[in-house]
């Protein structure tokens, strides 16, 4: 324990502090200190530990690191009188396969009961082992073992070739067990997205064991939920167990029993192929939870590539060590952990994160607030555009498609940039469907905010509405300003003055739409839609006197200002986008009031008892 590792050790003063890039390293060398073999120096080629209070050095000869598809390292070592051992310690299918034949069957025996009952405790275990190496046998390997190292191609597949070549024969010297705590509110936390309808899949790299156990004690599995191990070493014998469990797991499914599925890493590439993957998919998809056990870093991403290659699902694969990396970068949205494992996983994520139970406030209240957010946002930019640019359209059928444009040109191409452009700016910015602490108290909001925020029949209901607003839009202004006499002098306006009011009505209307769209109305909201109505006036002013100060351009807008004047514009402005919107509310009423979504009975259910937000659906201020 205090010898074959890679912690480095830093002395100040009397103390010795550990450096340690795998967690579970640190505490077999602060444990072995406990115990009396304090691990003091390490310099490249040699190492000094302190055997109770005898100094022992050891020079390194050689580092075989540790990496999870080997899952083991091993160190080789020149002791003072001068023997070759070679240490080695890993995970205990790797250790126990390597082991020597002579070895005692009852030391086999009780080693496996000790990590049985360690690992039946969620306990992380590992076993240690040795051999002592022949100085010839040493010179032969050690030249290839230089040749691995200064290879420049395939350098990890060579080197682990050689280690493979020496790490036989071993003599097993005992085993550990660590714990491995869970992380503060983990059950809570998978208890809440389970809720939510998000299934979960365990993928780690310890044994079979350990990982129930943990999935136990994180909420994962329940004392009832069945399990169906899966863990046959043949293709055919995969085949079998597939089918009777595809035929359990439809009578669980019948029965309302909880069930699990337990898969082992030697089982998976039988999983993976042909009809085996049809079963091993149908499943995956019935169970509760499915815990894969002895992954390799190349096996949790084929597992997340496979469940994206089921179907319409979305993958967030969420992990805190270099071994979660590929996966992280196989799934649709990568989570990392930052924290005893190092920085690896978070580098290489889409979001990183310093808790496991960060994730709930992430999917739950944030995804939710985001995708609600993001549709209302595309909705929104649909509708505003097709509402002004089909009122061309209609004026087109108005002038008997002479080729006229209603809209003067600068005012069209300033409706997306200046005048509507900051209320979805502000929607998806600060719109709140439902506070945080609601969104993490309901975890089936998550699903129902899934279901309704975007759908097909939404985006239609949207462009229908666009259509019927740029239709009211045009003839209620026609109505208004078109024909009227618009002047106490008995003048009637025109083309640009038709133009120009149905922009203002146009812009006045669909900044309206987006407070009533919004759940929750704040300030920064009130002050963009209402701003960007007064900015067109002021626009309006500016650019209509611009032909006249002599700059030369704006000649259709001059003297337009005098619509301003007019008391029918006015009147049109008060009134058009109010019948326009009054239709939309009272849909909108009877719709929440007669047949409300679970998440507008949330909503009616959690309104604020102060005078301090606008609950749209009973319209109080
Ligand atoms: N530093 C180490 N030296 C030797 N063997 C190790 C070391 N760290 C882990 N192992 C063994 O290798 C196995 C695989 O390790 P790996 O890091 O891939 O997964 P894990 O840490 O067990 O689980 P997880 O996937 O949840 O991180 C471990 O279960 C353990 O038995
Ligand atoms: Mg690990």
């Amino acid at each position: 324990m205090s010898v074959c590792h890679t912690v480095v050790s830093e002395i100040s003063g009397d103390t010795i502090s550990y450096q340690a890039s795998s967690p579970d390293e640190g505490a077999l060398v602060r444990g072995a200190a406990l115990i009396g073999y304090q691990f003091c120096s390490r310099r490249p080629d040699r190492m000094t530990i302190k055997a109770f209070d005898e100094e022992i050095e050891y020079k390194i000869l050689n580092l075989m690191e540790f990496d999870s598809v080997r899952k083991r390292m091993s160190l080789l070592v020149r002791t003072r009188e001068g023997k070759l051992k070679l240490y080695v310690k890993g995970a205990d299918n790797v250790i126990f396969e390597r082991l020597s034949r002579n070895t005692d069957q009852q030391v086999i025996n009780s080693c496996q009961e000790q990590l049985k009952t360690y690992s039946n405790k969620g306990l992380r275990t590992l076993c240690f082992a040795m051999k002592d190496i022949e100085p010839e046998f040493y010179q032969k390997w050690n030249k290839k073992f230089i040749e691995a190292s200064l290879a420049i191609e395939q350098r990890e597949q060579k080197l682990a070739a050689v280690a493979e070549e020496i790490e036989t024969e071993l003599r097993i010297i005992g085993v550990s067990a660590i714990e491995d705590k869970l992380q503060e509110y983990v059950p809570e936390t998978i208890r809440s997205l389970m809720k939510a309808g998000i299934r979960m899949w365990m993928l780690t790299g310890d044994k079979r064991e350990t990982a129930i156990n943990i999935a136990h004690s994180s909420s994962l599995t329940s004392t009832s939920t069945k399990l169906l191990m899966l863990d046959s070493r043949t293709y055919d014998e995969t085949l079998v167990k597939l089918k009777s469990f595809v035929e359990t797991s439809r009578f669980y499914l019948e029965h309302g029993v909880e069930f699990a599925l337990v898969v082992g890493g030697e089982t998976l590439h039988d999983a993976f192929v042909g009809e085996a993957k049809q079963l091993f998919s149908e499943l995956c998809m019935s169970c509760r939870a499915v815990i894969c056990c002895r992954m390799t870093p190349i096996q949790k991403a084929e597992i997340v590539e496979m469940i994206k290659s089921l179907g319409d699902h979305i993958v967030l694969a969420i992990g805190d060590g270099a071994n979660d990396v590929a996966m992280i970068q196989a799934a649709n949205v990568g989570v990392g952990i930052t924290g005893e494992e190092g920085l690896r996983a978070a580098a290489s994520s889409d979001y990183s994160i310093a808790q496991f139970h960060f994730l709930r406030r992430l999917l739950l209240v944030h995804g939710t607030w985001n995708l609600d957010r993001s549709s209302k946002v595309m909705l929104y930019s649909f509708y505003k555009n097709i509402t002004l640019y089909l009122i061309e359209l209609w004026f087109a059928f108005f002038s008997a498609f002479s080729g006229q444009v209603l809209f003067e040109r600068w005012t069209i191409a300033s409706f997306n940039l200046i005048f509507t452009a900051w209320p979805p700016i502000i929607l998806g910015l600060f719109d709140q469907p439902l506070s945080d602490k609601i969104l993490v108290k309901h975890p089936f909001l998550y699903q129902e905010f899934q279901r309704t925020a975007f759908s097909a029949s939404n985006f239609a209901y949207w462009i229908l509405l666009a259509i019927w607003h740029s239709l009211l839009l045009f003839n209620f202004s026609y109505l208004f300003v078109g024909k009227e006499i618009l002047w106490k002098n008995g003048r009637i306006g025109g083309w640009i003055i038709l133009g120009n009011a149905t922009y203002t009505y146009t812009v006045a209307t669909v900044c309206l739409k987006s407070l009533l769209e919004c759940d929750t109305w704040n300030v920064v909201q009130v002050f963009c839609s209402l701003g960007s109505i007064v900015a067109w006036f002021i626009f309006l002013i500016i650019y209509s006197m611009c032909y006249e100060w002599g700059w030369g351009f704006g000649v259709d807008m001059a003297g337009s200002t005098m619509m301003l004047t007019s008391i029918p514009f006015w009147l049109g402005l008060i009134t058009i986008p109010i019948w326009i919107l009054l239709f939309d509310f009272i849909v909108k009423g009877v719709q929440t009031s007669f047949f409300p979504s679970a998440r507008e009975r949330m909503v009616l259910a959690h309104r604020p008892t102060k005078y301090n937000a606008f609950c749209k659906e009973c319209g109080w201020l």
